[in-house]
């Protein structure tokens, strides 16, 4: 049987999910400066390692190549990386595989929303940039959001960010996380 080595609380990765838009890419970066840690962008990364937008990825080799790549590569960090923060695309963690590796080995945070502040505020901040909300009317994306609300559901943490500026936020998971620490490894 595979041995599984069961990684320290404070030296797991602290995950970012939650739906485009809900600010991951930019709570992670201010989490992971307020904790002294690296910080990777799941979407920049596969920009970086690929030479190409992920709406060129999405336009050039389909939606199905972009969700193995990201896959693959979620799996690799949670498995193979540690003391990271890691910021997920939105999509990323519908996939079965990617949940799992997340919950093994991190510490998942979901960045919770309601649909009326992110159709209100989110919404034009970034429906020219993201591909998979090209040609869809505003119920389908209404039903997106409500179809993905399930998978978000599995998460160790979450912070209700309606209200919260980026710092704020970031601020509640850097508490949220140091609590758990001191609680569970008093003495590391
Ligand atoms: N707490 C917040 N309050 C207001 N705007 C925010 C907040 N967090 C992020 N934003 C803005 O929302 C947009 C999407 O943020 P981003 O971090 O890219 O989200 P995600 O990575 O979840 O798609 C950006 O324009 C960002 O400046
Ligand atoms: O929700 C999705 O399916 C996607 C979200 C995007 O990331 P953000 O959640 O950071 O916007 C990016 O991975 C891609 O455009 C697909
Ligand atoms: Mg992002």
């Amino acid at each position: 049987m595979e041995r599984q080595t069961v990684i320290p609380l404070r030296e797991r990765n602290i995950i970012l999910i939650g739906f485009m838009g809900a600010g991951k890419t930019t709570i992670g970066q201010l989490v992971a400066k307020k904790l002294y840690r690296d910080f990777i962008d799941v979407d920049a990364e596969i920009e970086r390692r690929h030479g190409m937008t992920i709406p060129e990825m999405f336009a050039q080799k389909g939606e199905a190549y972009f969700r193995q790549v990201e896959r693959e590569l979620i799996v690799d960090l949670c498995t193979n990386t540690r003391l990271k923060i890691l910021s997920l695309g939105g999509g990323a963690y519908l996939q079965e595989d990617v949940r799992r590796a997340c919950l093994a080995h991190g510490i998942v945070f979901f960045l919770d929303l309601s649909w009326e502040h992110w159709k209100e505020e989110r919404l034009p901040l970034i429906v020219d940039s993201r591909p998979v909300l090209k040609n869809k009317t505003l119920e389908e994306v209404e039903q997106l959001f409500f179809q993905r609300q399930s998978a978000y559901a599995l998460h160790h943490s979450r912070v209700i960010i309606n209200e919260l500026e980026a710092e704020q936020a970031a601020d509640q998971i850097v508490q949220s996380i140091k609590w758990t620490w001191d609680v569970y490894e008093p003495n590391r």
